[in-house]
């Protein structure tokens, strides 16, 4: 039964919803007790703006869960291709040496060769590179593609969406930490803010939370008034949707969603209670329960994740596994490009280096070299290529092809997980002692569903300004989590954002055990401006990553406004049920601050601010009489021929978002622009 507006589940009653199994209770039901799983739900809250959405209407949107074993569209290492396909070994190693291989999916050369030349190069096969990828090989005339990834493929445990801060931990990132910055990061390991990036086939998809959200039309109908053509909210919805299948339970038939496309976007199938309460105080704070990523409306709502069926969908999956066989489309992964070799007279690009197996390698291109290695690897290359600030480079010693300001500017969302409510509940969040279960694990891998499929903890996202807002777009995000940072009693959660052992035990140990809820502020547009330098002339070397978070102090008197916020909500009727406690920590550093005094607020901020790991700007996008800008508007780099930058490092500033569907779109949109300078050349 659906229970009316402004009703809860009782904490004691239920406190986990499965919403496939609302939808669908005559299958669920039954299904759940053959898998063990206690807590079936049978309720939920019907919020505002799901007044005229009618039982009816819920559960024919909803596909019946089916098992998944026996039809599963896209396997994930070779030993699963080979369980469901085909009962003969067809495998062989991606990478001698690697005991993990066989675990893991593979992309092998179609015809066990590299050709002498490609049509075009692409560096990164992460979020915005398998899309690039995918979209140049389809079609005729067919174009050839390499795409060198210095990763690995993902495989069945990055699937899963709880294992979310596990995968971080694992050799599918770069460990960048920022270069220590003073009186910020104070509660992470060495004092130094930690920010990874994925290093995948797949990139940053196959290691990040899931979250699907856009950004708000004004931010892009800014970037596009800087003089940015072609980038304008309505010219970049059609790259939006060409991606997207949308999976929404509620809102698949909107306009501005995509149904055709190979990524699912949907709802996590699985939800607490708590979520309702975050929900239903955001509405009674003037915060409607819409859909975030509808172009005219701004309040909260349920997350969208990309996940299809409740495993990951990383751009990997969606883009590149279907169209691994393509003759024209060969993938390199463990293959590291070193540089990018440009005729200095000509200046135009026309090879890579790399290395695969320690063996340094040249492979050249026709037509484009097309970089899409990530907000930090496209600017180290370009550097480490000649392009870049000309008096840093020749101190290095690398010879200057193009003088730009090359990683001058680094944006970046940070974020506040510090607010913990304590709840005098049992069973009402997430426990990792629930979660990671056998049975939860069985009911994922046979249906999809259940406690597993919670990406990363986070169940709803919400939008708000505060009084710092320039009043077009929202400026802080709160991700509402079905828990907290206590939620595995200080494991993976915390330890993938490095917050150091003494600031854990000493702030949150207190809590192990015990129920909490938590919401994220998140700054969308902090004015604090960042810079990423080369550390030497190695390849291998991490560039220097300076966050310079807190610069502008208006970024820290809008965080305190966003975590005032965040209690109000915790403090309001909707959590009453659940005896929701402000906790204030007592961060080691911290102890001479009156808890929840403002110094309290402001040493807490500065012990426990993280990254999000969404770096922007160090490959600016800029029309040519941008000082800054590194490439123009059509994503090619100034001074040089046949090179292009396609990944997040082009975005000029953060949008109100985060940042895997920006980046699939911009591959998107780079695809066709390439095609269409190109669409009279014969192959
Ligand atoms: C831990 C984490 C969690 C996140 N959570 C979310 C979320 O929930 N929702 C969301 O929307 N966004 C999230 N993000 C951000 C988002 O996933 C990334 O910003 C986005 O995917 C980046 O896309 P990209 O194409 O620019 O780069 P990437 O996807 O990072 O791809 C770059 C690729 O280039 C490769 N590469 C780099 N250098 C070289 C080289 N020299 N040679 C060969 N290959 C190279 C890398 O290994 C990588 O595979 C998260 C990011 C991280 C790291």
């Amino acid at each position: 039964a659906i229970i009316g507006k402004d009703e809860f589940v009782t904490v004691e009653d239920n406190p986990y919803q499965n919403v496939n199994d609302i939808a669908n209770p005559d299958v669920g039901s039954a299904r759940n007790e053959r898998i063990l799983w206690p807590y079936v739900a049978e309720s939920t809250t019907k919020s505002e703006n799901e007044e005229n959405e009618t039982d009816e209407n819920v559960n024919k949107d909803v596909k019946p869960r089916e098992k998944r074993f026996l039809h599963w569209s896209y396997p994930q290492s070779p030993i699963v291709d080979m369980m469901m396909q085909t009962m003969s070994v067809n495998y062989s190693p991606n990478v001698a040496g690697d005991p993990f291989d066989f675990l893991r999916d593979s992309y092998q050369l179609p015809e066990g060769k590299l050709l002498e030349e490609y049509d075009y190069i692409i560096v990164g096969a992460g979020t915005s590179g398998s899309v690039l990828a995918a979209r140049l090989t389809e079609g005729k005339p067919k174009a050839t593609v390499l795409l060198l990834e210095a990763g690995k493929p993902e495989m069945l445990l990055s699937d899963i969406p709880a294992l979310a801060p596990y995968i971080k931990l694992t050799h599918y990132v770069w460990p960048y930490t920022m270069e220590h910055q003073p009186g910020v990061c104070l509660g992470s390991e060495e004092q130094r803010c930690y920010s990874p990036q994925g290093k995948a086939v797949g990139g940053s998809s196959v290691v990040n939370d899931m979250i699907y959200s856009r950004g708000r039309p004004q931010d892009w109908d800014r970037i596009a008034a800087d003089g940015n053509y072609g980038w304008s909210y309505d010219e970049i919805l059609p790259y939006y949707k060409k991606s997207e299948r949308c999976e929404l339970r509620k809102y698949k038939n909107a306009t501005y969603s995509g149904r055709d496309g190979e990524l699912t976007v949907e709802n996590v199938p699985f939800r607490t209670g708590l979520v309702e309460a975050f929900l239903a105080a955001g509405r009674l704070h003037g915060n409607p329960t819409i859909d975030y990523n509808a172009p005219d409306q701004l309040g909260f709502g349920y997350v969208q994740t990309t996940q299809n069926r409740g495993h990951r969908l990383s751009a990997a999956k969606a883009f590149l596994h279907p169209h691994k066989r393509r003759k024209n489309l060969h993938i390199l992964t463990d293959a590291k490009v070193t540089k990018v070799v440009i005729e200095p007279q000509t200046k135009r690009a026309y090879a890579v280096e790399y290395l695969k197996n320690h063996i340094k390698h040249t492979a050249r291109c026709r037509r484009e070299i097309i970089l899409a290695a990530g907000a930090v690897g496209s600017p180290q290359l370009l550097m480490l290529s000649g392009i870049g600030p000309k008096e840093k480079l020749e101190v290095l010693g690398i010879p200057v092809i193009s003088d730009l300001r090359v990683g001058k500017s680094l944006y970046d969302h940070i974020a506040f997980p510090g607010i913990v409510f304590k709840l005098n509940s049992n069973n009402a969040s997430l426990q990792e002692l629930k979660v990671a279960t056998l049975p939860n694990l069985m009911q994922w891998l046979q249906f999809g569903d259940g406690l597993m499929t919670t990406p990363g903890l986070v169940e709803a996202v919400g939008y708000i300004k505060t009084s710092h807002s320039d009043g077009k777009v929202p400026d802080v995000e709160l991700l509402n989590l079905g828990g907290s940072i206590v939620s595995d009693n200080g494991g993976a959660f915390r330890k993938s954002l490095k917050i150091s052992d003494k600031t854990y035990v000493t702030a949150f140990s207190g809590l192990h055990g015990c129920d909490t809820w938590s919401a994220i502020p998140i700054l969308l547009h902090p004015k604090s401006k960042g810079c990423l330098e080369l550390r030497d002339n190695d390849p291998f070397s991490h560039p220097k990553l300076y966050g310079n978070y807190f610069t502008d102090p208006q970024d820290m008197e809008t965080m305190k406004e966003a975590i005032k916020y965040v209690i109000k909500l915790g403090e309001s009727e909707p959590f009453k049920k659940y005896g929701a406690q402000l906790y204030l920590p007592s961060y080691p550093n911290c102890q001479s601050h009156g808890p929840g005094s403002d110094s309290y607020w402001d040493c807490a901020i500065r012990t426990m601010v993280v990254s999000l790991h969404h770096h922007v700007g160090t490959c600016k996008m800029g029309p040519p009489n941008d000082p800054e800008a590194i490439v123009d508007p059509e994503l090619r780099v100034y001074g040089v021929d046949g090179l292009r930058v396609v990944d997040l490092s082009v975005l000029p500033h953060t949008i109100s978002g985060h940042m895997t569907a920006p980046a699939l779109m911009i591959g998107e949109k780079a695809a066709d622009m390439i095609k269409k300078i190109w669409s009279n050349v014969v192959v």
